[in-house]
């Protein structure tokens, strides 16, 4: 084994008798043992990030789990190559929690350290660098090495470097202490090679030299000196106006942008003198995306009815640890929330926020920006990732105390929580399906919550069924908020009978004559429309007229979505990307029209109706940028788009003063869902959506397309009456054995082979028939979809008993199977996929 600098070390001088068990970001099952050498001994402690060397060439970040001193049995443990910091990163509680959702959802903990830490904190061989736009080799106080000398010239000339690159320039095998060095002396940035390269945002500035900044007397002498220069003097005058350095010299080590001396029209050339002659100097500053705020003074009047729901809430949480908090659509959660947040920070407790991805980008950041400044850290997967770890370390060193964020934050590492609310708790997005862990944030946070014994609330106008029921059998806390803030009421429904108005003539592009009519008058009264559709793309399919022929994906058993736009056929698995034909393959026919309704056509119709019309649309097509869903979201608040169109994104959390009229395209395709869940969904996204519509002054009308108006749901959500709607469905899943009477687990098999996909899966099916535990064992069947990117699934799913331990007895015994299996020769290379409550 070598040292940092690629010099072999004698085993014997390093010798401990210190062993660490360490968590490595890879997917086996257990913890890895290393020898802890001496030099590293006293740097070391649980949750410290270190450098191992895993297999025959891989370097890896791991964590420490444990310190101890029992060598392994199977295998001569390795040293510990090299310690990262002089802190923890990771906390027990953090470790505790890995272990628990690794054990709860059938993963390897290293694939939670995976998901739990940011990239830039993973250190890897797969890691790169680049130079670090701020860094100065002149002025910087820590100066390179020869080593990192050439790092650094080699960097200059490629952009950037993977850890093999620096070992070929260098001559040597072990680089990462270097470049550690490197990081430290922020000369370069590491960060991950699948993620793009990071761009950080530079700033220029000037400050006071050190010599100035500390003596008033010599600052003088300057002034005097200067005396005779008014430009001079007046560039310094207006940084001391700025930075008043003697109330506050704090304030010096800040500086001032460059760029404030250009605004007020003062000298370039005498702020270059002054920087030239050392009373000023310019340096260069990543800005961070999380600018300083302070808070502004914003006092929050509850309503009655918020308040008395304030007061529930709390009262019922000296009892529960959890509760519910079921408010109708405007009702105003947040204001509530903002409330629960500032006493428990006041408390001096650490508060975590959970939203949906989607809703980060919205009014709602903003507004608690306001009441919490820079207190507070955004974490959302659109940000980079060395903003993540900007997040991250904020909440190592109690800089942020209070966190809004996406289902990851939950990986942050809080120390002292005392309060976790999951905002829109109904939410699918909470859960992650792929890749491994396949966690619920919203069960996790409840989970995460226990661990700090702190308190969770959910919110939501529509719960989801798993809520409801426990706050009906008393397990959760439950508070009902039935009125809207302010004058604001709930919209009014209508049902558009789509087959009458075929019938009729009167469906036009799709749109019923009483939708038509709705929107033109809100266009008249320069009111807003939101059309909601959940299927991306122009039409879902294209099919042949004359022969019936669907083009289909090559690699998954979908059929292609048409993209009018792009003139393309696309797969929504896996990406694959065709021309349109001009012909029918099959046939040879030319009569190949679109089938269905995308957003893309719904677009276009609206804008061959509404002419006059400004439209946009919102769905993953047009929100893959970072700011692109915000943009279309000022763009329509400051009314320069008359028409939304948008997938369920725009079912979330909008809050617009002028849209007044909502539709829904196609309800039937909502509710006829294969699902046990399609009810549940379609009460809420319909609810959701409505929910868009008049909440100010001016009531909205709600308009729903569907070719089967007498279903009941439709009066039950016209009716906000969940509760009966709750308990219809419950009786159905009692009687067919769905959540939440019982916990599913869906296992797939995949295979790029049919046969050995099918004969794994069998395979594994008889050997979970044996499990004894109460359950109920179904298929294994070909996957709703059959192939994806060419590989064929099976799933099998297993309904188990909630009492008792079965689903802990299952899961261990499980773990076995799936070992033993994947220890045979032919199934070496299956794959199986453990999914824990897989909806
Ligand atoms: N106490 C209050 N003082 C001032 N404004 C309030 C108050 N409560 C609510 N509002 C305003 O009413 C509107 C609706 O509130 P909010 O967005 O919090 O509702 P919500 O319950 O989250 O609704 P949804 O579930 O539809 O997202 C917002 O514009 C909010 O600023
Ligand atoms: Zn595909």
């Amino acid at each position: 084994m070598e040292n940092l600098f690629g010099e072999s070390l004698d085993h014997e001088s390093t010798a401990t008798g210190l062993f660490a068990d360490v968590i490595i970001p890879v997917p086996i099952p257990k913890l890895f043992t290393y020898k802890i050498p001496k030099n590293l001994k006293d740097d070391i402690g649980i949750g410290y990030r270190i450098i191992v060397q895993f297999g025959q060439k891989k370097i890896l970040t791991g964590i420490i789990a444990k310190v101890h001193q029992k060598p392994p049995a199977a295998y001569e443990a390795k040293p510990i190559l090299d310690v990262l910091d002089h802190h923890a990163t990771v906390n027990p509680l953090q470790i505790r929690f890995w272990s628990w959702m690794a054990e709860y959802y059938c993963c390897n903990i290293g694939e939670v350290m995976n998901a739990a830490l940011p990239s830039g904190l993973k250190l890897s061989s797969e890691s790169k660098i680049q130079i670090n736009p701020t860094f100065d080799s002149d002025t910087s106080t820590y100066p390179l090495d020869e080593r990192e000398e050439l790092i650094l010239q080699a960097l200059a000339n490629k952009g950037e470097m993977t850890f093999e690159d620096c070992q070929v320039v260098l001559g040597i095998k072990s680089v990462h202490g270097i470049l550690k060095s490197m990081v430290v002396k922020e000369a370069i940035l590491v960060f991950e090679q699948v993620k793009e390269k990071y761009n950080p945002k530079v700033e220029s500035r000037v400050r006071l030299t050190k010599r100035y900044a500390e003596d008033k007397n010599a600052l003088e002498g300057v002034f005097q000196e200067l005396s005779s220069k008014p430009k001079q003097e007046e560039v310094l005058l207006k940084y001391l106006q700025e930075v008043p350095v003697y109330k506050k010299p704090e304030l010096n080590t800040k500086g001032l942008e460059k760029s404030v001396f250009s605004e007020a029209n003062l000298s370039a050339s005498s702020l270059k003198t002054l920087i030239k002659n050392g009373i000023l100097e310019e340096y260069k500053i990543i800005i961070s995306r999380f600018e300083e705020e302070e808070p502004e003074d914003v006092e929050i009047q509850l309503s009655e009815p918020q308040y008395q729901a304030l007061k529930s809430i709390k009262e019922q949480l000296k009892e529960k640890n959890t509760l519910l908090l079921h408010g109708i659509t405007g009702s105003g959660k947040t204001e509530i929330y903002i409330t629960l947040i500032q006493e428990a920070i006041a408390g001096g407790s650490q508060v975590l926020l959970l939203l949906p991805e989607i809703a980060l980008t919205t009014h709602i950041v903003g507004r608690l920006r306001k009441v919490f400044g820079s207190s507070m850290g955004v974490f959302h997967s659109k940000y980079s990732d060395n903003e993540r770890v900007e997040v991250w370390n904020g909440v190592l060193s109690g800089k942020i105390t209070f966190v809004v964020g996406a289902r990851s934050s939950i990986f942050l590492p809080f120390d002292c929580l005392g309060l976790v609310i999951v905002d829109e708790e109904h939410e699918s997005s909470f859960k992650q399906y792929d890749p491994a862990p396949r966690f619920q944030a919203r069960d996790s946070a409840i989970m995460l919550a226990w661990l700090h014994q702190a308190k969770t609330v959910l919110g939501s106008a529509t719960p989801s069924f798993e809520s409801f029921f426990n706050a009906r059998t008393g397990k959760y806390g439950y508070v009902g908020l039935t009125q809207r803030y302010g004058e604001a009421q709930l919209p009014e429904f209508q049902l558009a009978d789509v087959l009458i108005d075929k019938k009729k003539n009167l469906l036009k592009l799709d749109f019923s004559r009483l939708l038509r009519e709705s929107i033109q008058e809100a266009l008249s009264k320069q009111e807003q429309v939101l059309i909601f559709q959940n299927r991306r793309g122009y039409a879902p399919y294209i099919s042949c007229e004359d022969c019936g022929w669907i083009p289909e994906c090559e690699h998954c058993d979908v059929s292609l979505t048409y993209h009018q736009f792009s003139e393309e056929m696309r797969c929504h698995y896996c990406g694959f990307k065709e021309k349109v034909p001009s012909s029918c393959p099959a046939c040879g026919s030319s009569k190949l029209s679109a089938v269905g309704l995308g957003t893309e056509r719904i677009e276009e119709s609206i804008s061959l109706l509404f002419p006059e019309a400004r439209v946009a649309r919102m769905d993953l097509d047009t929100t893959r940028s970072k700011y692109g869903y915000q943009r279309l979201l000022e763009d329509f608040g400051s009314g320069n788009v008359d028409i939304l169109v948008g997938t369920q994104m725009i079912t979330k959390g909008l809050d617009f003063d002028k849209v007044t009229v909502v539709g829904v395209m196609d309800a039937d395709r909502i509710l006829f869902f294969p699902d046990f869940r399609a009810g549940e969904r379609a009460f809420q996204q319909i609810t959701q959506v409505a929910g868009r519509a008049g909440r100010r002054d001016k009531k909205g009308k709600v308009i729903i397309q569907t070719r089967k108006p007498e279903q009941q749901i439709f009066n039950q959500i016209f009716q906000g009456d969940f509760k009966n709607f709750y308990l219809q469905e419950m009786a159905d899943r009692q009687r067919f054995f769905y959540p939440p009477f019982v916990k599913i687990i869906k296992v797939s098999t995949r295979h790029k082979d049919y046969k050995t996909a099918e004969k794994a899966s069998n395979s594994l099916h008889n050997l979970m028939g044996d499990i004894q535990v109460k359950k109920i064992l179904l298929g294994p069947e070909k996957g709703l979809i059959g192939k994806i990117k060419n590989q064929y699934i099976f799933e099998s799913i297993i309904k188990l008993d909630k009492g008792g331990n079965a689903q802990a007895q299952f899961k261990m015994e499980l773990q076995h199977l799936l070992t033993e299996l994947l220890a045979q020769k032919e199934f070496r290379s299956v794959r199986f996929i453990v999914d824990v409550d897989p909806y």
